[in-house]
């Protein structure tokens, strides 16, 4: 795999050298800081984090197994779900009891595991709903109607320089719905940074999306570190796992098991552990592939040797 030699690349790896590969680890400079973080449904704990700290600039990776509490733990940060108990903040600020569309303009927001880009409306439309909750409704009494018209054109401005970049200007008046899943997937990115974001949260960007796209996508998220941001995503694509993040974190049962770079969590074995006995669709390293290879092939030469 080409090393990856984007601008921010290299200062995500310095600003996190030397940081120790345990859970829960303090950042340098965290742009997120959360404690006792937990969350059940019924019986069931699906999240009981202790403490996580997300540093800023890097793109960090959530990962565990199905149903290890990564959607859940991203609702909770992000006040689409309510926590039983925790608090967390971002930039210092805190963020427990903050509602969603509050938590987007202060700076974090989210994209989610099945888009929700609303079909019946057109790419602009839905790229103009990413804005709503800047000043634009509380203007629109006659005496501030100039300066509304003023955001408003703003508005369009950011939106059709995010459609350029993002390569959906010319499906602009198309409707969402007749984007394919991966086109959705970066509608969903580029409404997002409608809030100019400094933490975007991305909840399995890489599912559904076909091949083409992919690397499309991953040029994109890497931009997003380029500019300064803060990126956070739950993933189960491996591949993705290894190319773009500077950080790992892995979860399993609601706790977070294992910290590190993607090579330190890779070989752990708090994280090969957490993985067996799940289902699970990808695997987990190629020194792991190796090693399943080798034991099959012991396997057939003794068959040999006793046949
Ligand atoms: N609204 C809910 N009601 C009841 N149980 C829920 C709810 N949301 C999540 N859970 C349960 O909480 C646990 C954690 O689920 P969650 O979706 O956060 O896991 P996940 O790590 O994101 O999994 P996946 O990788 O499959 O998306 C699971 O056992 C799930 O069934």
């Amino acid at each position: 795999m080409p090393a990856d030699t984007t601008p921010g690349a290299a200062a995500a790896t310095a600003s996190l050298a030397g940081i120790q590969n345990v859970p829960g680890v303090p950042k340098p400079d965290p742009i997120l800081v959360g404690s006792s973080i937990s969350r059940s449904f019924g019986g069931l704990k699906a999240v009981d984090v202790e403490h996580l700290e997300v540093q800023r600039g890097v793109i960090t990776a959530l990962i565990g197994p199905n149903g290890a509490g990564k959607t859940t733990l991203f609702n909770l940060l992000t006040g689409f779900d309510v926590p039983d108990s925790g608090q967390w903040q971002l930039n210092g600020k805190p963020l427990h009891k903050v509602p969603a569309y509050k938590v987007a303009r202060r700076g974090m927001v989210r994209t989610f595991q099945l888009t929700k880009v609303l079909s019946k409306l057109t790419v602009m439309e839905n790229m103009r709903l990413g804005a709503t909750g800047q000043r634009g409704e509380k203007f629109w009494s006659a005496p501030f109607r100039s300066l509304w018209k003023t955001q408003e054109d703003e508005i369009t401005t950011r939106a059709e320089d995010l459609l350029t970049r993002f390569k959906l200007d010319a499906k602009s008046e198309d409707f969402a719905g007749s984007l394919s899943g991966g086109q959705r997937k970066l509608l969903e990115m580029a409404r997002a940074l409608m809030v100019d974001p400094e933490l975007i949260m991305l909840d399995e960007p890489m599912a559904g999306v076909n091949p083409a796209l992919k690397q499309s996508l991953l040029g994109h998220v890497k931009s997003l570190r380029d500019e300064g941001r803060t990126v956070l995503f739950v993933e189960h694509d491996m591949d993705m796992v290894r190319d773009i993040s500077d950080w790992v974190v892995v979860m399993a049962q609601g706790t977070i098991v294992a910290e590190g770079t993607p090579q330190q969590v890779m070989a752990d074995q708090a994280v090969i552990d957490a993985y067996l006995g799940t289902h699970h669709d990808t695997d987990i390293s190629e020194a792991d592939e190796t090693e399943v290879e080798a034991a099959a092939d012991a396997e057939l030469d003794q068959e040999a040797d006793r046949g």
